[in-house]
């Protein structure tokens, strides 16, 4: 089975008011080729930063993170940005988008970032993607124009452009309805099963959590925030 996730040692420590401090410690984590997971926890238990050093947006301080068999540590920042470019999506908790552009112009400034397919070929995958995620008729719509809902999903279908290998989500749901926001996931799922693949929901939902197989809780997969919580409850 090819791994798509593998994280070894990693420790990520940060310089808060001039003292360093340690905030994430993931001993192993690991995700398979395909596997739907999320990734639970409530705020401040180091999903973000997880998720950050999963996407070589941030380099772990100690350890090993391999993607894909690329080990992101032994890329430089220009090649960690083209590795992403290329084979991770991710949808920011914020979406991100460009409010005065449309939601087509949005969705193909992904394209920008990656190599691998002609603007023609962008265009395409833009269309049916927006079919998919039932926004066709917005694709000129200017985005700040656009309801939350609508917004996250032209977030997806930049993310999903460039058919990566691997989906990094933060918090889809946070800024939705519930009903809009189980829809959302409904969606990620079916595609990310239709393309193969493999995707991280980061969440604080229950529900969320519960339409998946596989739940890891941010306070087994960080020792610095199990410890935090155990000095907490003594
Ligand atoms: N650059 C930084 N400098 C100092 N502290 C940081 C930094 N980044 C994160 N932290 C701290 O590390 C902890 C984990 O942050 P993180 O954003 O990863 O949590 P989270 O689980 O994603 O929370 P939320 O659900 O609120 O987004 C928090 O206590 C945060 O204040």
């Amino acid at each position: 089975m090819e791994v798509a996730i593998q994280c070894e040692h990693v420790k990520k420590i940060v310089t808060n008011l001039e003292k360093q401090e340690m905030i994430l410690k993931v001993e192993t984590f690991k995700v398979n080729k395909g596997e739907q997971v999320v990734l639970m926890g409530p705020s401040g238990s180091g999903k973000t930063t997880l998720l950050h050093l999963l996407a070589g947006l941030e380099k772990p301080s100690s350890g090993r993170i391999t993607i894909f068999n690329e080990e992101l540590s032994q890329l430089s920042e220009k090649q960690r940005d083209r590795f992403r470019g290329n084979h991770i999506g991710i949808v920011f908790q914020e979406f991100q988008l460009f409010p005065y552009m449309s939601a087509m112009e949005n969705i193909l400034i992904q394209n920008l970032a990656s190599t691998k397919f002609s603007g023609r070929e962008a265009k395409e995958k833009a269309e049916r993607l927006l079919q998919k995620l039932g926004l066709a008729h917005r694709k000129h719509s200017k985005v700040s124009l656009l309801s939350k809902g609508e917004q996250q999903r032209v977030a997806i279908a930049r993310a999903l452009l460039h058919k990566p290998k691997l989906l990094l989500v933060d918090e889809p749901t946070s800024s939705l309805d519930v009903k809009s926001g189980m829809e959302v996931v409904a969606l990620l799922k079916e595609i990310c099963t239709e393309e193969k693949t493999t995707l991280l929901l980061v969440t604080h939902d229950p529900t969320v959590a519960n339409e998946f197989a596989r739940v890891e809780k941010m306070d087994n997969l960080n020792e610095i925030y199990a410890k935090m919580l155990n000095e907490v409850t003594k």
